[in-house]
């Protein structure tokens, strides 16, 4: 990719939905901001449950459909946060769907759990030298909450990001490139809390309230170095994302659903540990942009080149 923007995230996802219910306001706010934001999600989520009745015949155990149709749903939701660089890991449909742990699809050929830990971050490195990211985003290494494929996702985002920057890992895969700040998708305690009491003094219709540790990645608040604040322009864009992705989510208002039917607050502002890198805040302080302390043009050789050819 030549010409890259000063600013570049990428973001690796394991199921359609995830990139817009972990990281919906912030991908909108950078990709509004002229940043080139870059999703990879790693399975097209043909194991998903079905939420409108009229599209129930997409189960996997019925027209097995599903996954084309997340594609469709993906794409509107990339469209609401203004994301163009949308790719699938390994090409669309190379690796299915896991189901949840423990369930007999964690063993279909095919699935993200069995998948060659190498041979997937192979893929992936492609997509590092290609964009050139500055930031990386992904899960912490539970997945968030336990996820084959969220926990896959985890390994091959972290092994890529080691393999990408090894000039002896297949050079022809494209220049060595070293993320320079990793970040995983966290929930402080305090405001998830705070979400759920605002859920609850709404009074929704949703059949249940999900509880505090139903929402991944929640830590304690000291665990949180970044904070990306979306606000409304952003938060709006979230909630339109998320609902973008009918099959999987129910959004009402500021709050939100899964096929489980148990309501949880919709964060307009996300979170996020500094697991790699240097914070460009200060001492005990939380950032407030993840390229915080980096030069934008970190990592972009060919941009560098065409810098310095200029300043002769
Ligand atoms: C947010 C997320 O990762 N969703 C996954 C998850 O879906 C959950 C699963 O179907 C569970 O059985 C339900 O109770 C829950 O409501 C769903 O969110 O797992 C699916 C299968 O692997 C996956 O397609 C979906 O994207
Ligand atoms: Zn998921």
């Amino acid at each position: 990719m030549t010409d890259l923007p000063a600013r570049r995230l990428l973001l690796v996802h394991a199921h359609p939905d995830d990139e817009s219910i972990n990281n919906g306001a912030t991908m909108a706010k950078y990709a509004d901001e002229g940043a080139l934001v870059t999703l990879v999600t790693c399975t097209r989520g043909e194991e998903g449950e079905v939420i409108p009745p009229e599209l129930a015949h997409l189960a996997p155990d019925r027209d097995d459909t599903l996954g084309p149709y997340r594609v469709k749903e993906l794409a509107a939701a990339m469209a609401a946060l203004g994301v163009t660089d949308h790719r699938f890991l390994g090409g669309v449909g190379r690796y299915r769907d896991s189901g949840m742990m423990g369930a007999p699809q964690n063993a279909r050929p095919g699935a993200f759990w069995g998948a060659d830990p190498d041979e997937a971050a192979g893929h992936l490195v492609a997509v590092v030298r290609e964009v050139r990211p500055q930031v990386l985003v992904t899960y912490d290494d539970n997945g968030g909450y336990g996820h084959p494929d969220h926990i896959k996702a985890h390994r091959v985002a972290m092994r890529a990001a080691d393999l990408a920057a090894d000039p002896a890992f297949r050079p022809e895969l494209g220049a060595p490139h070293r993320i320079a700040k990793i970040y995983w998708n966290r929930n402080p305690r305090s405001a998830v809390e705070e979400g759920f009491a605002r859920l609850r003094a709404a009074g929704l219709s949703f059949p249940g309230v999900a509880g505090v540790d139903d929402v991944p990645g929640v830590v304690d608040d000291a665990v949180v170095t970044a904070s990306i604040t979306g606000g409304e322009r952003y938060g709006a864009a979230k909630a339109a994302a998320m609902r973008a992705h009918a099959t999987q989510i129910a959004v009402e208002g500021p709050f939100f659903a899964l096929s489980n039917d148990l309501g949880q607050p919709l964060f307009a502002t996300e979170h996020y540990q500094l697991v790699r890198g240097t914070s460009g805040a200060a001492e005990g302080e939380r950032e407030d942009d993840l390229f915080a302390g980096v030069p934008d043009d970190e990592g972009d050789e060919e941009r560098n080149a065409d810098e310095r050819e200029k300043a002769v």
